[in-house]
């Protein structure tokens, strides 16, 4: 991309109540959120954030050679030839600097958000492989990784920040991309990384418990995500899934058009599933029987979703049905490995109490008979601690057994994590309840316990390809475990 010079008066549009101290002429070529990065010439951005007040940095930023500054307060003494951008929200402002800076390219592109706790990765990654399938030209940002065609850049968050954002949707663009479709965060709506932008369209997949240490309550968490709705344009589609209680809550404000999906209840887009296996799964869709590849009750509403954006856009039904079925789930999605003698491994990246039992009850659905379940599951550390009773649990009520693990203990001691999950565990369920804290052991030991036919979960981590301790990503994948496990124990099939 070529170098972006800018003055900050075309900077500001958008913005309610700013105030520039110093020139309006000043030219920018980069927008800097970090004091650490700052390169002569650039914008810094401060920002109350979660740890540190980004505004204690704003000279340390003239010193790198920054020429103009966006915040809320103004630093004690003003320095000659740099330029202050004053407003009452620094978060909010920089999702309109950004997207000027990158001269708006969400609105030369249809753009398409996913909101909801889970299945935004799968719904926005369905989206992309369709729209491609159908030979559009297509961007996508995700958790796994956003993708230009089928150029690979890697993800550091679900939603980038609004410059990363807005720097992205220019790339994508600028290589003819027609179609971009995204995931939006909670944290993204609450901390204005994609204000500023135009969406043709938000998708709401479902809202359970997640997150609470941020947003502090679940009243907070339903907010920011219907704050994504609420400021789409009258030209955009919201669709929601109206089998979730919130979803007529997430819409209640929208301008845009509304429309429904559904696997209970008259819908704009109706499903029923006719047969769930582990190769397969049939649907009636609007009344058009569909085979997909991609299986289990939360992937039919996924695929409901993406059929239902689809046709909000405009496609045809029968070409969009056609695509779907050929489609396969993202990685670390049910993501099925199988040993020599058909031990079914699944990896999955359930990091929630709503999508562990979602998991765990697909498999229950898709059981013959007699084959224990053994799960695999941890919680994160440095994240919402309300979830690690709950999540194991679940995973007690629906397994044989189960093996507590450590996921990415962060900065936290991984007994403790464990400790708080225990709490979680029924008493009856106590004698097939083991805790081994090294993933890897827990991986190991499952598969040496395990008989052909038995289906092992190993859940929460699903395509991550490391371990996060203390700050240091030591490299780790539950797929190649798993796959080393059964070449151990059972020989693998390919
Ligand atoms: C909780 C959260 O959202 N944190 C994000 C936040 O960091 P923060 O609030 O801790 O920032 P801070 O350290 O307090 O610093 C405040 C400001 O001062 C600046 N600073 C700081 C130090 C310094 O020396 N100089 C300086 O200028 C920082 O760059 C920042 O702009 O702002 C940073 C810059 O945008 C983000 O990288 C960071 O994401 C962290 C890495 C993170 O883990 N975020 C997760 C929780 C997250 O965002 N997850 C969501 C949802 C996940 C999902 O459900 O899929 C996501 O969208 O990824
Ligand atoms: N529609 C759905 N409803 C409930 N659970 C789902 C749904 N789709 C996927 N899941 C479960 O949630 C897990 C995460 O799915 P996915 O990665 O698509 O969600 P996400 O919303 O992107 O998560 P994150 O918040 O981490 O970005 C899957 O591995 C699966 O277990
Ligand atoms: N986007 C989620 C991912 C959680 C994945 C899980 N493996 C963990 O590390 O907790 C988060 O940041 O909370
Ligand atoms: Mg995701």
């Amino acid at each position: 991309m070529e170098s972006i010079q800018k003055p900050i008066h075309s900077l500001v549009s958008g913005i309610a109540d700013v105030v520039i101290h110093g020139s309006d002429n000043v030219v920018v070529n980069k927008i800097i959120i970090d004091s650490r990065r700052i390169m002569p010439g650039s914008l810094f951005v401060a920002l109350r954030g979660t740890q540190v007040d980004g505004h204690q940095f704003m000279d340390t930023a003239t010193d790198l050679g920054a020429v103009a500054i966006l915040c809320e307060e103004l630093p004690k003494t003003l320095r000659e030839g740099v330029s202050y951008i004053q407003v009452i929200d620094s978060a909010e402002a920089m999702g309109y600097v950004a997207a000027s800076f990158y001269d708006k390219p969400s609105k030369k592109l249809t753009l398409v958000g996913v909101t909801g706790t889970n299945g935004k990765t799968s719904v926005a990654t369905f989206l992309f492989q369709l729209f491609r399938a159908l030979g559009y030209r297509c961007g996508l940002l995700s958790t796994v990784q956003n993708q230009i065609e089928d150029e690979v850049i890697p993800s550091t968050h679900t939603t980038p920040d609004a410059v990363a954002l807005n720097q992205l949707l220019a790339l994508m663009l600028e290589k003819g991309c027609s179609h971009v479709f995204m995931e939006v965060s909670s944290h993204s709506v609450a901390q204005h990384r994609i204000t500023g932008l135009k969406f043709a369209g938000g998708i709401f997949t479902n809202i359970t418990h997640d997150h609470l240490d941020f947003h502090k309550t679940f009243d907070n968490y339903i907010k920011a995500k219907k704050g994504f709705f609420d400021q789409l344009p009258k030209s955009a589609f919201a669709l929601v899934n109206i089998d979730d209680r919130r979803g007529s809550v997430m819409v209640q404000n929208t301008k845009a058009r509304i429309e429904t999906y559904s696997l209970q209840t008259v819908a704009t887009y109706h499903g029923k599933i006719l047969s769930d296996t582990l190769t397969g799964m049939h649907m009636e869709i609007n009344n058009q029987e569909v085979w997909f590849r991609v299986i289990g009750r939360f992937n039919a509403y996924n695929l409901l979703s993406v059929y239902g954006a689809a046709l909000a856009l405009g496609e045809m039904p029968e070409e969009v049905l056609t695509a779907l079925s050929n489609l396969n789930s993202p990685p670390g999605r049910f993501e099925q490995i199988h040993s020599a003698d058909n031990i079914v491994g699944i990896v999955d990246y359930a990091h929630t109490p709503d999508a562990l039992e979602n998991v765990l009850q697909t498999i229950a659905h898709l059981r013959h008979g007699n084959e224990q379940v053994i799960t695999i599951v941890g919680c994160g550390g440095n994240r919402d601690a309300e979830k690690r009773p709950k999540m194991a649990e679940i995973a007690c009520n629906l397994s044989t057994r189960v093996i507590l693990t450590s996921d990415n203990p962060r900065y936290e001691d991984p007994q403790d994590i464990l400790d708080q999950m225990l709490k979680g565990v029924p008493p009856l369920k106590y004698k097939n309840t083991s805790v081994i804290p090294d993933r890897h052991e827990a991986i190991f030991k499952a598969v040496a316990e395990a008989n052909p036919e038995d289906i092992i979960l190993i859940a929460g981590k699903g395509h991550e390809t490391y371990q996060d301790i203390r700050g240091v990503k030591h490299d780790f994948d539950d797929r190649q475990v798993l796959r080393e496990a059964f070449l151990n124990f059972h020989s693998q099939k390919e």
